[in-house]
C-alpha cells in the first residue's frame, strides 16, 4: 500500500498504491508509517519524496472506513511524526491532494505540484473538518482569511492558485515526482525548522472577530442548519488564538462532535449515492460498464423557450455544435439573442471564449438531417410532441437519436410514432437547464442500451448528474412531487398558511419551501396539466362532489389561485406577492389569507393549529412513501437514485441525504407508524397509505438503506 524505492542513491521515494485515488486506508497509513521509519533510520537516505501511483497523489482518508472501527495507525500522530523528522520530505503532487491527502502534503517540508493538479480540504462537504491538523497548519501557511474560505467551503484550487496562495513551493509541467526528487536533493543541507508549519505563528488579521462573525453569518444564510462549516470556523479560530498543541486538541474535540452526527452520515451517503447513480442497469441486463455510448458531435434543440435555450447553452459550452429550431421568426430571433447572451456571460465567468460559432438557428426541421442527436423541448403537449417526432423520423438520418425533454409524458408513446423506437429516450432537464445539475434519462421499454448509454454519457459531458429512470407519468421526480405538494395544499385547507409550511420546510433545509418553489416554476404549468387531465375546468362534471375528483380527495385551492391570474413570480402574484412581475422578494399576501379563510368557511372547515412535526411528517413521509412505490414499480433501480434526483433537482438538503435516506434515519418503523396514523385520519388520501415495500422492509427488520435492493422484487423492472 506504500512502495519504497531508493532513487539517486540517497532519496527514499515512497509511492502510495491504493487505486483509484490512493486514499489513506488503514493499510496505506500502515505502509506510510513503515516506509517513513525505514527512510528515517537508513543512513544512506538524506531526503524523502512522497508521491501517489497512477498520477494521483492522494484523495484523502478512505471514506468507506468511517463506518467501521478505526484500524491501523491514526492519521494525526502519523502526520505529526513526518513533520518532526530530521530529513527533508517533499510531496510530489499529481492529480489530486484532497482532505487527508493535502494534510499529508502540509506535513511534508516542501510541496511540488503538477500544473494540472487540484488541491483542497473538502472534509466539510462530508460533514467533517480537516482533523489531521489541516485546520491548524493551513492558516499558519496562508493566513486566516484564505484558509477560512478554503476550509469552510471545501473548494478545490488549481495548482496555479495554490502557488499564489503559498500552499505549494513550485508548479511544474513535467513529471512532478522527478522534479521533487531533484528538489529534495537540493534541500538536504537546508534547515527544516522554518518548514515545519506547526511551529509557525499564525499571521492573525487585526479584525479577526469581525471576520469570523461575517463568515459565520454567511454560512448561516447559505447553509442553514449545517453543522460542519460552523465547526470549521471554530477550529480556525483556535488556530488564530492558541498555540498548535492546544489548537489541535480543539480540532479533535470539534471533530468528535461531527464524526458520528447524522449530517456526516447523510453527506457521506450522498457522496457515494452520486457515484452509484451513474451505474445504471437495464432489464435486458445491459449496464453502464458494458455498453459503449455513441460519440455526439452535433445536436439539435427544438423549441427556444426557457428549457430549449438552457439546453442549447449546455450543449454548446462543451463543444457540441447545435442547431436550434423555432417555429416563428420572432421567437427564433429573441431566442438567438438570449442564447448568445447566456453563452457570453457563462464564458466570461469561466474565463474562456464563448463558442458562438457552434450555434445555428433555423425555422426548418429539414436542416436537421445530419445531426447525431435531437432534443425536443417544445410545449408539454403530447399531440404537438408526436407531430414533431413524426417529422423528425422523416427528416433525420436513420441513426439519429431522438430525445424528448418532457417532464412526465409517455416517452414510449413518442417512440411509437417514429421509425426507430430503439433510438428514442427522455432527457428531462431541470430549469434553468444550463444551471441545474440534474438530468433524468428516461428509458422507454424499447430504448436500446446504446441509446441510454449515450444519453447518460452526454449528460455527464454537460456536467450533469444523470440518473436513469423508468417511463411512467412524472418519472421519478415529478411523480413524487405530487403527494408532497398535495399534502401541503391539504394542510392549507386544514389551517396552515403557505408561509408557515415554507418556513418549516426551509428550516428543515430545503432551498425553497413548496409554495415559493411553485411560484418560481410558474403555477399555470400545473393548472394546465390538471385541466388536461379533467381535474379542473369546464369539463368537470358539475355533479362531482366538491373537493373530490376521480374518486379521490382533491384540493381546488391551487386552481382558485390561478383563476385570479396569479401564476407566481412572473406575474408578481402567486402564493405570495412580489414587488413587481419577475420579482423574487416573496411577501405573504393578505389576499391569499382571505382566499383561504373564505374557502374554509364555504366548506365548514374549522382551522386548527398545525404543528411543525405534522408538516414535516405529512409532506416528507408522503414523499418517501411514493419513493417506495417507485422502487417497487421498478421506475428507479435503487434508493440512491431517488435521493440524488431530489437533491439535485428539487433542493432537498444534502445534509439530510434525500427523502429515502431521511426515512431510513428517522426509522422505517416510525415512518410506517406515522403514515398509518395519518392515513387513518385521511382515509381518502391514497398517498398516505403505507406502500407495500415500506411494510415489507419493516417486516424484515428495517435493513440499512444499502440493503433495500435485496428486498425489492419488482414484478417488471422498467429499468
Ligand atoms: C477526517 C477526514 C479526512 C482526513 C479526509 O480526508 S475525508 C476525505 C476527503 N477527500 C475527499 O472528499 C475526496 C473525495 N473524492 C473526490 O472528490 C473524487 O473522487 C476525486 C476528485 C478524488 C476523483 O474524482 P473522479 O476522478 O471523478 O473519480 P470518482 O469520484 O468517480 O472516484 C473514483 C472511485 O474512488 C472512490 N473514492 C474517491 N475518493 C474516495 C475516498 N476518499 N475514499 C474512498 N473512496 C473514494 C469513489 O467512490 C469511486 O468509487 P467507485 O464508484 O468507482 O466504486
Amino acid at each position: 500500500m506504500a512502495r519504497y524505492e531508493l532513487v539517486k542513491r540517497s532519496v527514499a521515494l515512497i509511492t502510495l498504491t491504493n487505486p483509484p485515488v490512493n486514499s489513506l486506508s488503514s493499510a496505506v497509513r500502515h505502509g506510510i508509517a513503515k516506509t517513513m521509519d525505514r527512510a528515517l533510520s537508513d543512513p544512506k537516505v538524506t531526503a524523502v519524496v512522497i508521491c501517489g501511483e497512477n498520477g494521483r497523489f492522494c484523495g484523502g482518508a478512505d471514506i468507506r472506513e468511517f463506518a467501521g472501527p478505526l484500524r491501523g495507525p491514526p492519521l494525526l500522530p502519523l502526520l505529526d511524526s513526518i513533520e518532526a523528522g530530521d530529513k527533508p520530505v517533499v510531496a510530489a503532487i499529481e492529480g489530486v491532494a484532497l482532505g487527508g491527502g493535502l494534510e499529508l502534503a502540509l506535513v511534508c517540508h516542501y510541496r511540488i505540484a503538477h500544473s494540472k493538479a487540484r488541491l483542497g480540504l473538502p472534509e466539510v462537504t462530508l460533514g467533517l473538518l480537516p482533523a489531521a491538523g489541516g485546520t491548524q497548519r493551513l492558516p499558519r501557511l496562508i493566513g486566516i482569511p484564505a484558509a477560512l474560505e478554503l476550509i469552510t467551503t471545501g473548494r478545490h484550487v488549481s495548482s496555479q492558485e495554490a502557488l499564489k496562495l503559498g500552499i505549494v513551493d513550485q508548479v511544474t509541467e513535467h513529471n512532478a515526482c522527478e522534479v521533487a526528487v531533484e528538489f529534495a536533493l537540493r534541500a538536504v543541507a537546508k534547515p527544516l525548522s522554518s518548514r515545519r508549519l506547526s511551529a509557525l505563528t499564525v499571521p492573525c488579521p487585526p479584525d479577526l472577530d469581525a471576520l469570523l462573525e461575517a463568515v459565520t453569518m454567511q454560512i448561516q444564510k447559505k447553509a442553514r442548519g449545517v453543522m460542519a462549516p460552523l465547526a470549521c470556523v471554530q477550529a480556525v479560530r483556535a488556530a488564530a488564538t492558541m498555540p498548535y498543541s492546544q489548537g489541535i486538541k480543539r480540532e479533535s474535540e470539534l471533530m468528535a462532535t461531527l464524526f458520528n452526527s447524522g449530517q456526516a452520515r447523510a453527506l457521506q451517503y450522498s457522496f457515494f449515492a452520486e457515484r452509484t447513480a451513474g451505474k445504471w442497469t437495464l432489464p435486458s441486463g445491459a449496464q453502464w460498464n458494458d455498453t459503449k455510448p455513441r460519440e455526439i458531435r452535433s445536436a439539435a434543440v427544438i423549441g427556444l423557450g426557457t428549457m430549449g435555450r438552457g439546453i442549447a447553452v449546455s450543449l454548446a459550452r462543451v463543444g457540441i455544435s447545435v442547431i436550434a429550431v423555432e417555429s416563428d421568426r420572432k421567437l427564433m430571433e429573441s431566442g438567438r439573442q438570449m442564447v448568445i447572451g447566456m453563452l457570453e456571460r457563462d464564458a466570461k465567468r469561466r474565463g474562456v471564449s464563448a463558442s458562438l460559432n457552434l450555434l445555428k438557428f433555423t425555422l426548418s426541421l429539414q436542416d436537421l438531417k445530419d445531426v447525431d442527436l435531437v432534443i425536443e423541448a417544445v410545449f408539454e403537449d403530447m399531440a404537438l410532441k408526436k407531430r414533431v417526432f413524426q417529422e423528425l423520423s422523416k427528416v433525420c438520418r436513420p441513426t439519429t437519436l431522438l430525445c424528448s425533454n418532457t417532464s412526465g409524458l409517455d416517452v414510449d408513446a413518442l417512440a411509437g410514432v417514429t421509425d426507430r423506437p430503439q433510438l428514442v429516450s427522455g432527457m428531462h432537464f431541470f430549469s434553468p437547464a444550463h444551471v441545474m445539475k440534474l438530468l433524468e434519462v428516461v428509458c422507454g421499454p424499447r430504448s436500446s442500451s446504446e441509446t441510454i448509454a449515450t444519453a447518460m454519457s452526454l449528460g455527464k459531458r454537460m456536467g450533469k448528474v444523470s440518473v436513469a429512470v423508468g417511463n411512467c407519468p412524472g418519472f421519478v421526480g415529478n411523480r413524487m412531487l405530487k403527494p408532497y405538494s398535495d399534502q401541503a395544499t391539504f394542510l392549507l385547507e386544514e389551517g396552515a398558511t403557505p408561509e408557515q409550511i415554507d418556513k418549516v420546510l426551509e428550516d428543515f433545509g430545503f432551498a425553497m419551501g413548496v409554495f415559493r418553489m411553485s411560484d418560481l416554476a410558474g403555477l399555470d404549468v400545473g393548472w394546465r396539466v390538471r385541466k388536461e387531465s379533467g381535474l379542473t375546468g369546464p369539463d368537470v362534471d358539475p355533479k362531482n362532489p366538491p373537493r373530490r375528483r376521480q374518486g379521490r380527495k382533491y384540493c381546488p385551492i391551487p386552481d382558485m389561485v390561478c383563476e385570479q391570474g396569479r401564476f407566481g413570480q412572473k406575474t408578481g402574484r402567486g402564493w405570495y406577492m412580489y414587488d413587481k412581475p419577475g420579482g423574487t422578494n416573496a411577501k405573504p399576501d393578505p389576499l391569499i389569507q382571505n382566499l383561504l379563510e373564505t374557502y374554509r368557511g364555504r366548506y365548514g372547515i374549522k382551522p386548527r393549529n398545525i404543528t411543525e412535526q405534522e408538516i414535516i411528517e405529512r409532506c416528507l413521509f408522503a414523499l418517501a412513501n411514493e419513493g417506495f412505490r417507485i422502487l417497487k414499480d421498478g421506475i428507479a433501480a435503487q434508493p440512491e437514485d431517488i435521493d440524488v434526483i431530489y437533491q439535485f433537482g428539487y433542493g432537498f438538503p444534502r445534509h439530510r441525504g434525500g427523502p429515502m435516506f431521511y426515512a431510513s434515519m428517522v426509522g422505517l418503523e416510525r415512518v410506517l407508524e406515522r403514515l398509518e396514523h395519518y392515513h387513518q385520519a385521511h382515509p381518502d388520501v391514497s398517498h398516505l397509505e403505507p406502500s407495500p415495500l415500506l411494510k415489507k422492509l419493516v417486516a424484515c427488520g428495517s435493513p440499512p438503506i444499502q440493503k433495500w435492493r435485496e428486498h425489492i422484487k419488482t414484478i417488471h423492472s422498467h429499468l
